[in-house]
């Protein structure tokens, strides 16, 4: 298939939906790549298909890509995260160069990045950890991409990643986010705040269906209607053609037809694992995670609806009402679940020792990706206004939309509560929100109760320190000395 020059600018291995298309993508922005896979078929396919479409050096062997490529050399790998990155990323470091420079463009989690970074820089090697966001279509029409590694390897690669993403407004969709794991850490975080989203969407569907009666193609309405305002988004819009579907066998609404179990390939579940590490409250996307999970579980489905089934409760909503009320519980709650994601990469950057600019990240997520939405400058503009934000909903265009919606996304809880329709996520969003917002909370008491039993210690609302109650002996509290 290839010749023995070097002459490819950029090589890259994986030709399945996503590699396949980010090949196609670079070959069409004038690019020689070089290309392979392991099961040699999808090499042929994508050359007898595509490859009329730009220059592309054909590959068999991990060892003809390696010498199609110019130096210092840049392979994308594009296959399935984990094991089989690590399998490919060892095959290839034998055959490489110092200074060379291999770019994983899967979904690793940041932590396998940074080990293979420091593995390949052992080797004189250069590790990226590139996340792509925009599924099969982005990868081939402009995806947003996050980069992780060096400066010296950016440079290599920026003439390429810049040419292939998304523009929106002129600027690429496409950023060197920081060092090492700081691509993968972004992507992660942009996947959960993905689950968020498509669960926000999924719970106002679900009113919109079970408390009006609205067919899914009239959800599908009311969905196109919001695509046209503050709401407007990919996943809005993807929503509006998903419900107007129709199944080709059945003829049935083809949301009717799909097993109402969702899977998830891991990334949501490691947002929420690293938070819980790191300490901030995703509620948002941690309940859009577990609803995942609770859907999966049909045997416990099953025998709770033998015991609890009921029929549908009736109420007297005013259709107009209540769509408008939906919306704005859905634009607040997603507020707070961008909000989140916001916190969490800010702290993630704090832990890593990575300079992550926020405001970038809302850039390059305007375009190309599963998340992209207008809403994304509004919180762009916010960074740049503010750069050491505390939090996005304190920020005067966000604090004016949930001030408007509050009541709004109260009613909407409060009727699938009566309705009996779970909405975790509207639900968790608006407790955080409150939890922000409150004078008190009652870990006061947590904290009290932490001290009685365990003798935990506590600080004091009147005076400064650090205090434990003897709470067997005389009930007086007493400093504690620092260790
Ligand atoms: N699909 C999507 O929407 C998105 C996917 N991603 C990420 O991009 C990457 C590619 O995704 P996608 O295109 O969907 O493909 P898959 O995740 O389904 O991976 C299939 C590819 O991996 C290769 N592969 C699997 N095991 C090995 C191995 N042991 N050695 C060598 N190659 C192997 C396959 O080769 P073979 O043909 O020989 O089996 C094939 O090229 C993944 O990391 C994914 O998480 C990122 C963004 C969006
Ligand atoms: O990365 C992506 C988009 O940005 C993928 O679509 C993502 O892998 C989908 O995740 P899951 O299968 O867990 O829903």
């Amino acid at each position: 298939m290839s010749t023995t020059e070097a002459r490819a600018t950029i090589g890259l291995t994986g030709l399945a939906t996503m590699g396949r298309n980010l090949a196609r993508n670079i070959a069409r922005n004038g690019h020689t790549i070089a290309v392979h896979n392991r099961t040699t078929a999808r090499t042929t396919a994508l050359l007898e298909e595509y490859g009329d479409e730009g220059d592309f050096v054909g590959c068999e062997s991990l060892e003809e890509l390696v010498a199609a490529i110019e130096r210092p050399r840049a392979i994308v790998v594009m296959v399935k995260a984990g094991e089989a990155t690590d399998a490919v990323v060892d095959e290839l470091v034998p055959l490489l160069d110092a200074d060379d420079i291999v770019v994983d463009a899967g979904n690793a989690h940041f932590a396998d990045t940074l080990r293979r970074q420091e593995a390949l820089a052992a080797h004189g090697l250069h590790f990226v950890g590139m996340g792509v966001s925009g599924g099969e279509e982005g990868a081939l029409d402009g995806p947003s991409i996050m980069v992780g590694g060096s400066d010296h390897a950016y440079e290599r690669l920026q003439p390429v990643v810049e040419s292939i993403a998304a523009l929106v407004d002129g600027t690429p969709c496409c950023a060197h986010v920081g060092p090492d794991g700081a691509g993968h850490f972004v992507k992660m975080v942009h996947n959960g705040i993905e689950y968020a989203d498509m669960q926000l969407i999924a719970e106002s569907y679900d009113l919109l269906r079970s408390v009006l009666g609205l067919a899914p193609a009239e959800v599908a309405d009311v969905f196109e209607e919001w695509n046209g305002g503050d709401l407007e988004s990919f996943l809005i819009e993807m929503t509006a053609d998903v419900l107007r579907h129709v199944d080709h066998e059945s003829g049935r609404p083809f949301v009717d037809v799909v097993v109402d179990a969702a899977e998830q390939k891991g990334t949501g579940r490691w947002t929420v694992q690293d938070a819980l590490e790191l300490g901030v409250p995703i509620t948002g996307i941690a309940e859009a995670t577990f609803a995942r999970s609770l859907s999966g579980h049909t045997e416990q489905r099953e025998a709770a609806r033998a015991v609890f089934a009921t029929e549908p409760v009736t109420l007297d909503v005013d259709r107009d009402t209540f769509v408008d009320q939906v919306r704005a519980a859905l634009y607040a709650s997603k507020v707070v679940a961008y909000a989140q994601g916001f916190d969490h990469i800010a702290a993630g950057a704090e832990a890593h020792d990575w300079d992550i600019d926020l405001g970038e990240v809302a850039t390059i997520w305007r375009g190309g990706c599963i998340i992209r939405a207008q809403f994304l400058d509004r919180i762009r503009e916010a960074y740049a206004d503010e750069p050491d934000l505390t939090t996005l909903l304190t920020t005067a265009y966000f604090a004016d939309a949930i001030t408007d919606g509050v009541d709004a996304w109260r009613e909407v809880v409060a009727t699938a509560v009566r309705a009996g329709v779970p909405t975790p996520t509207f639900s968790s969003s608006l407790a955080y929100f409150d939890g922000l917002r409150r004078e008190h909370l009652p870990a006061a008491l947590i904290q009290a109760l932490r001290d009685n039993f365990g003798a935990h210690t506590y600080a004091r609302v009147d005076r400064d320190g650090t205090f434990h109650t003897r709470w067997a002996e005389d009930g007086r509290p007493e400093e504690q000395q620092d260790d």
